[in-house]
């Protein structure tokens, strides 16, 4: 699918920190890439707007201000793991897609845990820089075998795992807490899962840090933990600074407390002149690095790809399959689901501009059955089909703030408009009509008295009750979208461009009169079609099984005879002069006349 439409400028990306040009390359044949390093907080703020895509590593803060302020961003991704320098929880409420690279950088980061395991345990650093120093000092650096020690791992995810082979490799013995982690994966590679902190904490020889800094992981190790570790112990941190308290680390240090801290992560980057992080730096006892788990060349081309190829995705309106912040969909089940989004957000939109205009209208019905049958009943995960609904809905009435409405946030903005919908799969083939699928919406009542109108209310044309169902049906062959069914009325028109929508009487005559009102207000027909009453009123057993539970207002059979009324559905070249919708219900026999854009 293209980008974009060639007469368009492309869409722009935003790269502010250092990326491997293998994925960059991949962007730059359909995407306007800017590739901007060292930008400050405030230039960030200033340019953000003007970009469909940020690329970012560790450095670049993705606040809750940028996300904000960035009006057309897609898609945030981060070329690497950690995303905690993106505010995830914004940019879920803002349909802002991140994106990470869960597994391109996990060798690169187990190695330099045991680089610098090995640097700290044979004084490598020391012993280069004081012998490139002109001196040649054997006998202060003697230094500690690896060899039949424990290694304490925290966080046996990916790169734990990865840490805890390479460890066995070099004959240690691996213990690991990790309350998430399976015992059948610790087990195949032979690590101990230990039950609580303080048995880690006393048992190892060195300790290592393999989990994310979120809430449950900052702090994790202060003063009280380090005090459980064993005199002349040493500790790493190749995952985030903060997980570890600095502070305290610094304290063990000084006191010998710990042999040694290899330390590849701070709380602040790089950390600030005269902080407690530029002491644990100048530190003898500290090997550091600065923020390097990830930089070797392979994990870079790795990570740069991934991303890439991802925001590609993204922008083409395809799902991402590494997204942090929308749920896992198969690449066959989207292709399949894609008509359907389309469809399903059309009839979102075509349900809020038609009944909203209606007699008694606005959305005051918010909860709805989205109702799949014949094949779409298959597909399991609908979650683009929910999130087109809302978006359809939403859309006519709500600048949303400029929020994107999509599968990121589509249930939080549900949530917070007080929009229920009950999403139905019926396989059974009876259920449907000769569709191979159909979708159905339908708006229940405001409540159950409204539905059950007493049958002394209704008219000569039809009970109230019918005239009360907000029902839309609809299906896709190939890309084509049709609407089978608004209301009581059994439709085909595709959901497309302007349409006007007037309900009359099915009597001679209509058409002319709706014609000559249209012509003298100069607005130009471009198809015509007349939608009688449905003769299937219902959804047959699916109809009463919904009807049992109260849930709908679907009229009964024996009303059908007395209807006689019709939906003439016009195409329309332009917009409809809001006077015209006016003037043709003033006709007798229009009973009501709205305009819609889909
Ligand atoms: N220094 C560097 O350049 C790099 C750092 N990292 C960092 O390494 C960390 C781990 O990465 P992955 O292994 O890929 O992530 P992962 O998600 O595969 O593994 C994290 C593990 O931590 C565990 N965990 C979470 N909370 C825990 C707790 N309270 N106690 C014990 N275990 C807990 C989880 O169950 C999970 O198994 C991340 O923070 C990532 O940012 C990753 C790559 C490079
Ligand atoms: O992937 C991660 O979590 C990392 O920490 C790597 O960070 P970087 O991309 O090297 O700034």
């Amino acid at each position: 699918m293209p980008l974009c439409n060639p007469e368009e400028a492309a869409p722009k990306v935003l790269v502010p920190e250092k990326l491997s040009p293998d994925g960059l390359v991949l962007l730059r044949s359909s995407l306007d890439v800017d590739e901007r390093k060292g930008l400050t907080a405030d230039q960030l703020l200033e340019i953000i707007p003007n970009y469909d895509a940020l690329l970012v590593r560790s450095e670049t803060k993705v606040t809750a201000t940028v996300l904000r302020a960035a009006r057309r961003l897609k898609v945030v991704a981060r070329a690497g793991v950690g995303v905690d320098n993106v505010d995830v929880e914004e940019a879920t409420k803002l349909g802002i897609v991140v994106v990470n690279s869960p597994s391109g950088n996990i060798g690169a980061a187990a190695e330099h845990t045991i680089a610098l395991m090995m640097s700290m345990s044979r004084k490598i650093p020391e012993a280069c820089a004081s012998l490139k120093d002109g001196k040649w000092e054997r006998s202060q650096f003697v230094g500690v075998e690896v060899k039949g020690k424990i290694l304490g791992i925290i966080g046996l995810g990916k790169v734990g795992l990865t840490v805890a082979r390479l460890a066995k490799g070099l004959g240690m013995t691996v213990n690991a807490l990790d309350p998430y982690a399976s015992p059948a994966v610790a087990g195949s590679a032979s690590v101990n899962l230990v039950a609580s902190l303080p048995e880690l904490l006393s048992s190892a020889d060195f300790l290592t840090i393999h989990t994310p800094l979120i809430a449950s992981t900052r702090g994790m190790i202060g003063q009280a933990e380090l005090a459980q570790m064993k005199p002349g112990a040493r500790i790493l941190n190749v995952a985030r600074g903060g997980t570890i308290d600095e502070e305290a680390l610094l304290t063990a240090l000084d006191s010998g407390h710990l042999a040694g801290a290899a330390v590849d992560v701070f709380t602040s980057e790089p950390p600030a002149i005269g902080s407690t992080a530029a002491s644990l730096i100048a530190h003898p006892r500290a090997v550091v690095t600065p923020h390097l788990g990830a930089s070797t060349v392979e994990a870079q081309e790795n990570v740069s790809v991934d991303v890439c190829e991802q925001v590609l995705e993204i922008l083409q309106g395809s799902l991402p399959r590494s997204a942090v912040n929308a749920p896992l969909i198969l690449p066959e089940e989207y292709q399949k689901l894609q008509p359907f989004v389309r469809l399903v957000e059309k009839m979102g939109s075509l349900y809020t501009q038609h009944y909203a205009t209606l007699p008694g209208g606005s959305m005051t019905r918010n909860t709805f059955d989205l109702i799949y049958q014949g094949e779409i009943a298959s597909i399991n995960n609908t979650k683009p089909l929910f999130a087109a609904l809302i978006k359809g809905l939403m859309a006519p009435i709500s600048s949303s703030e400029g929020i994107n409405i999509n599968i990121v946030n589509a249930e939080l903005v549900a949530r917070e408009r007080g929009i229920f919908v009950s999403e139905q799969h019926s396989r059974d083939p009876a259920d449907h009509s000769s569709y191979s699928s159909l979708v159905t919406l339908v708006a229940r009542p405001p409540s159950r008295t409204s539905s059950r109108a007493p049958a002394s209310v209704e008219t000569a044309t039809g009970s109230k009750q019918a005239k009360s169902q907000r029902i839309i049906s609809g299906t896709c062959s190939g890309d084509s979208l049709l609407i089978t069914r608004l209301g009581r009325f059994e439709a085909s028109f595709e959901p497309e461009g302007t349409l006007l929508i007037c309900e009359n009487y099915d009597s001679p005559g209509k058409i002319g009169v709706v014609g000559s009102i249209l012509g003298q207000a100069g607005v130009n027909i471009n198809f015509m079609t007349v939608a009688p009453v449905s003769p299937k009123l219902g959804f047959g057993d699916l109809d009463m099984k919904l009807s049992k539970d109260g849930h709908t207002d679907l009229a009964a059979k024996d009303e059908r005879s007395s209807l006689q009324e019709a939906l003439m559905i016009l195409g329309i070249d332009g917009g409809v002069p809001p006077h015209v919708t006016g003037d043709l219900v003033k006709e007798g026999g229009v009973l009501t006349a709205c305009a819609v854009t889909l």
